[in-house]
């Protein structure tokens, strides 16, 4: 039996269609339950319904084999798995944002609100920035708003909630998407059948890409 942990949420609905594609039926998640735990007994797969940004805990200690996790997420973490594939979906990207009138003052300590803490920080020492790092766990930009901050680390996707608060970006720091990850010890002992899990995703992301 393979274990995987897929997000809940907005990454969810795409995901959940790619291993569908795959191969890897899961459409029993569409139920209207409120179960957390569904079965392929074919496949001899069982998916878990979990939080985004708990998906890499669960893969980390074994309670899953492979996992499906945004790159913020990884980075934010000290898990330590394999990252086995770039999945191409949740596209977004990270970046600072700001007001509209945000001017740069180089020789004040730049206050950042973000629950991005660790990304935010290895940026800005990046740039050699001297930063107060504000976190947050949601509702971001109304920070630099009432001047909570004076600027955010952010996921910017559609740029909409930057624009109707005002708000612009002022620094790209990466590109976001979605990876296929596996436990260490899973990818030795099932290697068989993560590596297989592994080919048919990346056959079905290739086909999207020729058509
Ligand atoms: N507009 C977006 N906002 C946030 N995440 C996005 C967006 N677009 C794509 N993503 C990706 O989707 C993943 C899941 O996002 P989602 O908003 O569902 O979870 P979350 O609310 O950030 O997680 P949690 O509830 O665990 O804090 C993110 O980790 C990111 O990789
Ligand atoms: O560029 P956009 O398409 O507008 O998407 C970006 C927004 O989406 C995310 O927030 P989310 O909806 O997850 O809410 P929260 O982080 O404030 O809880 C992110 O933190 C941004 O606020």
């Amino acid at each position: 039996m393979l274990d995987i942990a897929l997000p809940k949420g907005r990454l969810g609905d795409q995901v959940y269609e790619l291993f569908s594609r795959a191969g890897y039926d899961c459409r029993s998640i569409y139920e209207d339950s409120r179960k957390l735990v569904f079965q392929n007994e074919e496949k001899q797969i069982r998916y878990f319904l979990v939080k985004p940004s708990d998906v890499d805990i669960y893969v980390e200690h074994g309670a899953a084999d492979v996992g499906v996790v945004g790159k913020d997420v990884l980075l934010e973490s000290d898990s330590d798995v394999y990252e086995l594939l770039d999945l191409g979906l949740g596209r977004c990207k990270m970046a600072v944002a700001a007001r509209d009138d945000y001017q740069e003052d180089r020789d004040r300590v730049l206050r950042v609100a973000t629950k991005f803490t660790k990304t935010a920080k290895s940026y800005y020492e990046s740039v050699n920035r001297e930063i107060e790092i504000i976190k947050l766990h949601g509702s971001i930009e109304l920070a630099p708003l009432l001047r909570l901050s004076d600027v955010i680390v952010d996921i910017v996707e559609t740029g909409r909630t930057l624009e109707e608060n005002h708000l612009k970006v002022i620094q790209e720091i990466m590109p976001v998407s979605a990876r296929l990850i596996a436990n260490k010890s899973s990818y030795r002992f099932k290697h068989q059948a993560v590596n297989q899990m592994q080919i048919k995703l990346k056959e079905e992301l290739d086909g999207d890409i020729i058509l």
